[in-house]
C-alpha cells in the first residue's frame, strides 16, 4: 500500500519505518524542515534501540521516504496516519490543536477516496471531530471525496518501540464500515504471522480503549508505590512483597515496579486527560485522581530520604546522580522524574554531577537548561569524585552492575540512594555502604 505518516516523531517515525519494512511505500511527513532534511541524510533524531539501521535500509531500498510535502504525498496515497502530538492542555485536557491542523491539511490537499488513521492518542469523539474538520474543507473546495476516519492508537513503548511495533500484543482498530475494516486489516496482516491480535471494533471505544489502557499501567505503578511507603513504615520488603504477589497469575509480574514515580511523554498527560474527559462529562473520578497524586508525591521519596539524611539545608554537598531519561533505552527526558529530584537539591543548595548514557543532551539543551550547579559528566564513575552520595535515578544496564569498590573509593561517603531498587538483592550494608531504596528501611 502506499502510506502517508503525518507527524515523524517517536510514534510517526517508528510506525512509517516499520510499515515501509513490511513492504509498502511509506512518505513520512513534518513541518520540521531541519528533522526531515536530517532524516534525509540518514540522521535519526531520536535514540531508539534498532531504528537507525531499519530507517537507512528502507530509504536505499526507496520504501521510505521523508517530505515536507504533505499535498504531494497524498496524490498518491492509499492510508494517511494522523501522528501528531497531543500534548497537555493548560486544563489538563488533550490539546488537540496539531490533529485538527492536520485534519484541515489533508482535507485542503486529498485529491482521490482516503483512510484517515488517527494514530495519535486522543479522547473520545475525536474521529468525529477530525470527520467534520476534513468535510468542511472539501466543502470549501466544493469537491465530493469519499473518506473514512478509523482510530488506531498506538500502544508502542520508548525504548522497545521497534519490537513492540514489529510484533505487537494486539493492534486496536476502530473502524465504521466493513470496508475500513477490511484494508486495516490487510496492512497489519504481516505483522501477525505467529497469532492474530487484530481486534475490531467502534470508533468511540477505540479512543477510549488507550486512554483505559495506559490509565491501567499507571494505576498499577501508583498502587505498588503507594504499598511501598506502607512497607516502609510495617517494616517490610516491597522487593519481596512484589515477587509474592506477582507469582498470582491473576496479578501478574508486569508493571508493578516501585521506583522514582511513572514519567515519560504518555503516562502523565493521558492520566490527566482522562481525568479531564471525565469530569467534562460530570463525572468525577476518584481512582484515576489518586494515581495522578501518588505518582506526583513518589517522585519525591528519594529527594525527601536525602534531605532526612543530610538536613534541608545541602549547601556544600554534592550529589552524583545516575541516570536522566525517564527510563532506560530512550533519550527522551519528558517528564522525567529526574527533572523534579535535581530541581528539589538544586534548590536546598546542592550541587549535581550527572551522567546519562544517552539524555544528557536533551537534559542540558532543554529540561534542565537554566539550571545552575549541574556538572554532567562523561562517565558513571567520573559523576563520583567528590560526591556525598551517588543516587541512582534511570536503570540502565551499564548501572546494573558497577565496580562497587570503585564507588566507594571515589565517593566521600559511601551512601547510595536506589530509585529504582537495582541494588536491593546485592547486600550493599554488608560491602560497607549505607543503602537507601524505595520500600525498604
Ligand atoms: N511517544 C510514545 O511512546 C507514544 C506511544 C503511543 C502513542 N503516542 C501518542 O502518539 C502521538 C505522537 O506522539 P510522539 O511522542 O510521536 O510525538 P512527537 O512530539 O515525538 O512528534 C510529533 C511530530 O509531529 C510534528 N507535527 C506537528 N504538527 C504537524 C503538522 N501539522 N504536520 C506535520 N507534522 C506535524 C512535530 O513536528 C513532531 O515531529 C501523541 O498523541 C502520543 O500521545 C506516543
Ligand atoms: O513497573 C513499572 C513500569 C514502569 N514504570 C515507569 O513508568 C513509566 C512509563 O514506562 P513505560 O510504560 O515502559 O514507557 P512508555 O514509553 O511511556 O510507554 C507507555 O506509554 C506509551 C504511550 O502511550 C504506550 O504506548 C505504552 O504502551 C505504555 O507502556 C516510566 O517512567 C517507568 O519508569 C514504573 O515505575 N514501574
Amino acid at each position: 500500500m502506499n502510506l502517508t505518516v503525518i507527524g515523524t516523531g517517536y510514534v510517526g517515525l517508528v510506525s512509517g519505518t516499520c510499515f515501509a519494512e513490511m513492504g509498502n511505500t511509506v512518505t513520512c511527513i513534518d513541518i520540521d524542515e531541519k528533522k526531515i532534511n536530517d532524516l534525509k541524510k540518514g540522521i535519526i533524531p531520536i535514540y531508539e534501540p534498532g531504528l537507525e539501521p531499519m530507517v537507512i535500509k528502507n530509504v536505499k531500498n526507496n520504501t521510505l521516504h521523508f517530505s515536507t510535502d504533505l499535498a504531494h504525498s497524498l496524490k498518491k496515497c492509499d492510508i494517511a496516519f494522523i501522528a501528531v502530538g497531543t500534548p497537555m492542555g493548560e486544563d489538563g485536557s488533550a490539546d488537540l490543536q496539531y490533529v485538527l491542523q492536520v485534519a484541515s491539511d489533508i482535507g485542503k490537499h486529498m485529491q482521490q477516496k482516503l483512510i484517515i488513521v488517527d494514530k495519535s492518542t486522543v479522547p473520545v469523539g475525536t474521529a468525529d471531530k477530525v470527520h467534520e474538520e476534513i468535510k468542511k474543507q472539501l466543502e470549501i473546495r466544493n469537491v465530493d471525496i469519499d473518506f473514512e476516519v478509523v482510530s488506531n492508537p498506538e500502544f508502542l513503548k520508548e525504548g522497545a518501540a521497534i519490537s513492540d511495533f514489529l510484533k505487537p500484543d494486539r493492534v486496536v482498530v476502530g473502524v465504521a464500515s466493513k470496508e475500513a475494516e477490511d484494508t486495516m486489516r490487510a496492512l497489519y496482516a504481516p505483522f501477525f504471522r505467529i497469532k492474530d491480535a487484530f481486534i475490531s471494533m467502534d470508533v468511540r471505544s477505540a479512543e477510549m480503549t488507550k486512554y483505559v489502557a495506559n490509565a491501567m499501567l499507571a494505576t498499577k505503578i501508583s498502587f505498588m508505590n503507594e504499598v511501598s511507603n506502607i512497607c516502609e513504615l510495617v517494616g517490610a520488603d516491597v522487593n519481596k512483597v512484589r515477587i509474592g504477589i506477582g507469582s498470582d497469575s491473576r496479578i501478574g509480574y508486569s508493571f508493578i515496579y516501585p521506583g522514582s514515580g511513572y514519567g515519560g511523554s504518555c503516562f502523565p498527560k493521558d492520566v490527566k486527560a482522562l481525568k479531564r474527559s471525565a469530569q467534562q462529562h460530570g463525572y468525577t473520578p476518584r481512582l484515576i485522581d489518586a494515581v495522578e497524586k501518588v505518582n506526583n508525591d513518589q517522585k519525591m521519596v528519594i529527594a525527601n530520604k536525602i534531605v532526612a539524611k543530610f538536613g534541608k539545608d545541602l549547601k556544600g554537598h554534592t550529589f552524583a546522580i545516575w541516570g536522566l531519561s525517564f527510563k532506560p533505552e530512550t533519550d527522551d527526558m519528558r517528564e522525567a522524574p529526574a527533572i523534579y529530584i535535581i530541581k528539589a537539591l538544586v534548590e536546598k543548595g546542592a550541587k549535581i554531577k550527572a551522567y546519562d548514557p544517552k539524555a544528557m543532551h536533551e537534559a542540558q539543551s532543554f529540561y534542565l537548561k537554566g539550571v545552575k550547579d549541574i556538572e554532567y559528566c562523561e562517565s558513571k564513575y567520573d559523576t563520583l569524585n567528590e560526591a556525598n552520595a551517588m543516587v541512582l535515578l534511570t536503570e540502565w544496564k551499564e548501572f546494573r552492575s558497577p565496580d562497587f569498590e570503585e564507588i566507594k573509593n571515589r565517593l566521600k561517603e559511601a551512601v547510595i540512594f536506589d530509585g529504582r531498587n537495582q541494588y536491593s538483592n546485592l547486600n550493599l550494608e554488608n560491602k560497607g555502604f549505607e543503602y537507601y531504596q524505595i520500600g525498604k528501611k
